[in-house]
């Protein structure tokens, strides 16, 4: 029997993870924060002291890596044993995932990483190509977005939420910049799969957009 595997793509701060989590727990499936394992390179790219450009040493760096998820109420991340999960949600850690991101070779030794999540009884995975590229035949495909303002506003409420000081222009500035790179680098650009439904939560809460992607599952 084939594994029901649900894909949410779309820039950054459009929500893809905070919907996906809660589909994901929501249906007993399983859940792919792609974007994780990207940020947990750039850790581990930097750490090595690599230039994060320089596509070769990258790779080998994605290659030795060894990542551990564990989701109990909250993903735990482990790189090469060590608890990274502090440093996965910051703006810097984002901002150099989406250099990395774009090297076309690293894309290729990341793939089957991802492809390994789906099991049974089912997979949501959310990043910026997953219905384009790593999971093309998933059955059910959303692009999620909003405005640039309003998904910087969301990072600035989240930021001073967990008492971090932050600038709102200089928020919105860098998220439309990690947009930019995100859709124009060549290999696997964020874009809306043809068969994926596009969403746009702009002026939706959380839970309508849960709802809304609940129903064209069943
Ligand atoms: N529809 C919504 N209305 C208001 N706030 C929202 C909505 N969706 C998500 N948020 C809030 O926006 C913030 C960013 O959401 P989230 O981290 O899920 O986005 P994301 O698309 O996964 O971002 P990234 O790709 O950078 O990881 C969170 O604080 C979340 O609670
Ligand atoms: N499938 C994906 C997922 C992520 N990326 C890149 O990683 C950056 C960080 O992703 P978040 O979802 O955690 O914000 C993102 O800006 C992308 O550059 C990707 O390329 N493909």
């Amino acid at each position: 029997m084939s594994v029901p595997v649900l894909t949410i793509d779309g820039p950054s701060g459009a929500g893809k993870g905070t919907v996906s989590r809660a589909i994901a727990r929501k249906l007993g499936w399983h859940y792919l924060d792609s974007g994780s394992i990207y940020r947990s390179l750039a850790i581990a790219a930097i750490a090595a002291g690599a230039d994060l450009s320089d596509e070769a040493v990258v790779a080998e760096v994605a290659k030795a890596m060894v990542l551990e998820f564990e989701s109990a109420d909250e993903l735990t991340v482990k790189l090469d044993g060590k608890d990274i999960t502090g440093q996965l949600g910051l703006e810097s850690t984002g901002n150099a995932a989406s250099v990395v991101a774009a090297l076309p070779e690293v894309r290729k030794v990341l793939l089957q990483k991802q492809k390994d999540f789906k099991k049974p009884p089912g997979l949501v995975a959310d990043g910026r190509d997953m219905g384009t590229v790593v999971f093309p035949d998933a059955q059910n495909k959303v692009f999620l977005t909003a405005s640039a303002e309003e998904r910087a506003m969301r990072r600035y409420k989240q930021l001073k939420e967990k008492g971090i000081d932050a600038n709102l222009s200089l928020i919105t500035q860098e998220i439309e910049e990690r947009d930019r790179r995100d859709q124009q680098r060549k290999a696997a650009p964020l874009m809306q799969a043809n068969d994926a439904v596009f969403i746009d939560s702009s002026d939706m809460s959380i839970e309508t957009v849960i709802e809304q992607i609940v129903n064209l599952i069943r």
